[in-house]
């Protein structure tokens, strides 16, 4: 339970139709529970939480706390659990996620793209695929979530192609202090540079949508915290216009991408966005265009945002 287990768990612990039963994280229960209470990002957490060796009791629900490194050691139909949100990224090939079913658990949601043999299915956009309904999903990253429905509206008008740049707040996915790592700049002081990093966004997109060979993505990390902000320049088949473009998305957020997608035109820096809800945040005072070349500028909490559409996986699923 890092940060995206920990988001989850705080907007679950109430909900009336959800029940969290047990979490599993290598770290002990006295140290998982500080962090629920205390979070740099979200301030502390107004909920009681009390914690009794390798129980928690929150809302008055008894959640059982397990300190497994290894899924074959847990007995998951013990706590008759429905769906594991597997947050660690330790377990996102499609073997290691059966692990999961195999100690009892009906589903495995990931919290980021798997392997290729896992549906990749964003909410939103192809989730009613009936591969939603199979046992082990993968509703794709922050980025892939944000980008998808973008390039989705623009093809229908036509994309030629696409450069998608997303600057993203650091995660633990990176160091602290400059230090050994396999990807070299993901080993340079995180909050001291910024830093580009390796992504497999263009290859998600790919999966999605009929693109194939036209879209080019690399990913800037951030010394913020929290937020990040896809910079995207299109191609475009036809010529258009900013007003266009942005009555487009106005449209879209308003009806079918309703909670999904949203437009603004304020005047946003990263920290509006903590605690918002969509998927994507379109600027609208941001979009340009030059000839047929389009730029257009959406907004994420890679954490809020995301942890929102895994919640609308479960309900979905509860349905
Ligand atoms: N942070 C984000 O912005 C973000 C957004 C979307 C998706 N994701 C994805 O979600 C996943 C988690 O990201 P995060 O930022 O929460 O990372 P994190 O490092 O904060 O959390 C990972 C947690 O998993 C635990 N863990 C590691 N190995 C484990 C194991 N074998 N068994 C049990 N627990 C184990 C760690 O102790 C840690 O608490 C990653 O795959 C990431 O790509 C992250």
């Amino acid at each position: 339970m890092g940060r995206i287990g920990r988001m989850l768990f705080r907007r679950l612990a109430n909900d009336p139709q959800l029940e969290v039963v047990a979490v599993n994280d290598l770290m002990d229960a006295a140290n998982l529970a500080y962090l629920l209470k205390y979070d740099s990002l979200y301030g502390a957490w107004q909920q009681e939480l009390l914690q009794e060796k390798n129980e928690f009791t929150v809302a008055g629900r008894k959640v059982a706390v397990l300190q497994e490194a290894e899924v074959t050691n847990i007995n998951w139909k013990k706590y008759a659990v429905d769906v594991v949100l597997e947050c660690s990224g330790a377990y996102s090939s499609k073997a290691k996620a059966a692990q999961h079913l195999t100690a009892g658990a009906k589903r495995v949601l990931l919290s980021t793209t798997g392997s290729s043999d896992i549906p990749l299915l964003i909410y939103g956009h192809n989730h009613t695929n009936p591969a939603g309904k199979d046992e082990i999903v993968s509703p794709g990253g922050c980025m892939t979530n944000c980008s998808t429905h973008i390039l989705y509206l623009l093809n229908a008008i036509g994309i030629e192609s696409a450069q998608l740049n997303i600057l993203h707040s650091y995660t633990s996915r990176q160091e602290l202090v400059d230090a050994a790592h396999k990807q070299y700049r993901r080993g340079r002081a995180a909050a001291e540079s910024i830093i580009p990093v390796e992504i497999d966004l263009a290859q998600s997109l790919e999966r999605l949508l009929p693109l194939e060979g036209r879209i080019a993505t690399v990913s800037v990390r951030i010394p913020v915290t929290n937020g990040a902000m896809a910079d995207i320049t299109v191609q475009m088949k036809e010529d258009i216009s900013k007003e266009q473009i942005n009555a487009l998305f106005k449209k879209a957020a308003a009806n079918e991408y309703k909670g999904i997608l949203q437009y603004t035109e304020d005047p946003l820096v990263s920290a509006d966005i903590r605690g918002n809800t969509h998927s994507c945040i379109i600027d609208g005072q941001l979009t340009s265009v030059v000839g047929r070349q389009l730029k257009l500028i959406a907004w994420f909490d890679n954490e809020y945002g995301y942890t929102s559409r895994m919640i609308d996986w479960l309900r979905y699923w509860n349905d």
